[in-house]
């Protein structure tokens, strides 16, 4: 399996220097230059495998003997031996249509851990097999950034240091990030939005001789590896619903903010999954939903909202998906994706938008009607969901067709989000896990949302392995 720039300006290159090379060099996002098929056959021996042995199935198309199988069912079997639960990401059904996938089972309680478990004991493998240094740089809006500091910490020969918008992420979310007290991690708090971070990592993954001499690595879903193992839980849900019930195709909400999530839906459907619609769930940052109604991709004004995690406008992802909806040709997207940088808008014309329509849903919730559905699940189910989980299953409700069976993706547990759990009237317990972070000390820098000052932190944290 070989990888391509959805620009089309680097080199095929191999599933390991993919994950290395994060960012493609040409400013694009790394794909398979295939993306592989399961056939239906196939699809009901794996449909019986538990979530680890399934992973293997899954992941090893794609690192395509690149790392010997024993070597990597034993990454896959770290990876998930840390969750609480040993289905990894059981399923709950919460009505007769609808379910509701918990991917918080992981070290910090959010779906991220399902893929950066993976990528840093994938890291590190590769850190040793390629005596390469690791010093990975990273942006997050809440939960990225303590589900990559978790993969990693305590990793010899890797080095983290993650930008975090200072004084929007929930209060779980710093504590669970600067709380760790580990010379290889460093925590710069930005005076600014999740989306300067994120423009800044890239424009500094950009500057090659910077990235190169520094040994930087991408943990966001900038990185191939994030969205491949993301994928598996789409397969496994399906399998369990489909062990229950008569399906043709099932939907997926998704609560979505950088496109990733979504996006390893949207494979896995290109894998043969029989997937139905694909429900992109935002917040009051609805560019995606706009796009997805309008055909028209335009950052508006930024919000802070109940759902931290989704307060993205310009959405990494994105990208990914526009290659596939341009006929997997680099040079439209590269000219769609100038433009854009030109003049801040994307429009596609009415056959792409027919396309895009085909492929997903999607529905903006306000704050009030996130905190309603949080109220209303609570006193009808007994089921407590996040902020963002709400926002998928008050999705789900308005994109759901009566006929359809969907599954939304639980992204977060509630104890991270208590701010909005406590306007609905609701008493958490909070996992022990969590409880203690209070009595910590946090280490972090605020800094400003400018290169310069943050590219001066970065040759101070990473210097050792210049
Ligand atoms: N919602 C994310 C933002 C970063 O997204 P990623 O999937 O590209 O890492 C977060 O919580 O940090």
């Amino acid at each position: 399996m070989k990888y391509i720039s959805t620009r089309g300006n680097v080199n095929e290159i191999g599933f390991i220097d993919a994950v290395l090379m994060g960012l493609a060099t040409d400013g694009g996002l790394l794909v398979p230059e295939k993306i592989p098929q399961i056939p239906n056959e196939k699809m009901k021996t794996i449909s019986k495998l538990s979530y680890q042995e399934l992973a293997y199935e899954i992941i090893s198309h794609y690192v395509d003997g690149e790392i010997p199988e024993k070597d990597l069912k034993e990454l896959i079997e770290k990876s998930y031996g840390t969750f609480r639960d040993p289905e990894v990401t059981p399923l709950q059904k919460i009505k007769d249509d609808m379910y509701v996938l918990e991917l918080f089972h992981g070290p910090t309680f959010a779906f991220k851990d399902v893929a950066l478990q993976f990528l840093g004991n994938l890291y590190s493998y590769i850190a040793k097999k390629r005596e390469v240094s690791i010093n990975i740089l990273g942006a997050t809006s809440g939960d990225t950034g303590a589900s990559a500091i978790e993969g990693v910490r305590g990793k010899e020969g890797i080095r983290i240091c993650i930008l975090h918008p200072h004084g929007k992420v929930s209060k779980v979310q710093e504590l669970q990030m600067t709380t760790v007290h580990d010379e290889s991690v460093l925590n710069l708090a930005i005076k600014g939005t999740f989306d300067d971070g994120q423009k800044i990592i890239k424009e500094i993954f950009a500057d090659l001789e910077f990235k190169n001499n520094y040994h930087l690595r991408a943990i966001n879903s900038i990185n191939f590896a994030r969205i491949l193992a993301q994928t598996v839980y789409y397969f496994y849900a399906y399998f369990q619903v489909a062990k229950e019930r008569d399906i043709e195709s099932l939907n997926f909400s998704v609560p979505t903010g950088n496109f990733g999530d979504i996006f390893a839906g949207f494979l896995a459907k290109k894998m043969g999954l029989p997937v139905g619609k694909l429900i992109v769930a935002t917040n009051e940052n609805n560019i995606l939903e706009r796009f997805i109604k309008d055909g028209v991709y335009e950052p508006g004004e930024f919000r802070s909202t109940y759902s931290p995690s989704m307060d993205i406008q310009v959405a990494s992802n994105f990208e990914r998906y526009l290659y596939y909806l341009l006929a997997e040709n680099p040079n439209a997207v590269t000219a769609v994706m100038e433009n854009f940088k030109a003049k801040g808008k994307i429009v596609v014309d009415e056959e792409q938008l027919r396309q895009v329509q085909a492929d997903f849903a999607a529905y903006g919730v306000e704050g009030k009607e996130c905190l309603q559905t949080i109220s209303k699940y609570y006193t009808e189910t007994n089921y407590l969901l996040d902020p963002h989980t709400s926002c998928g299953v008050a999705a789900y409700e308005a994109c759901n067709e009566a006929s359809e069976v969907c599954v939304t993706l639980a992204t977060a547990h509630p104890a991270k989000f208590n701010e909005s759990i406590e306007l609905c009237d609701i008493e958490q317990t909070f996992p022990g896990e969590i409880r203690q972070l209070f009595d910590q000390p946090q280490y972090l820098e605020v800094v400003e949302a400018d290169n310069d000052e943050i590219i001066q932190k970065l040759k101070g944290h990473f210097q050792d392995e210049k």
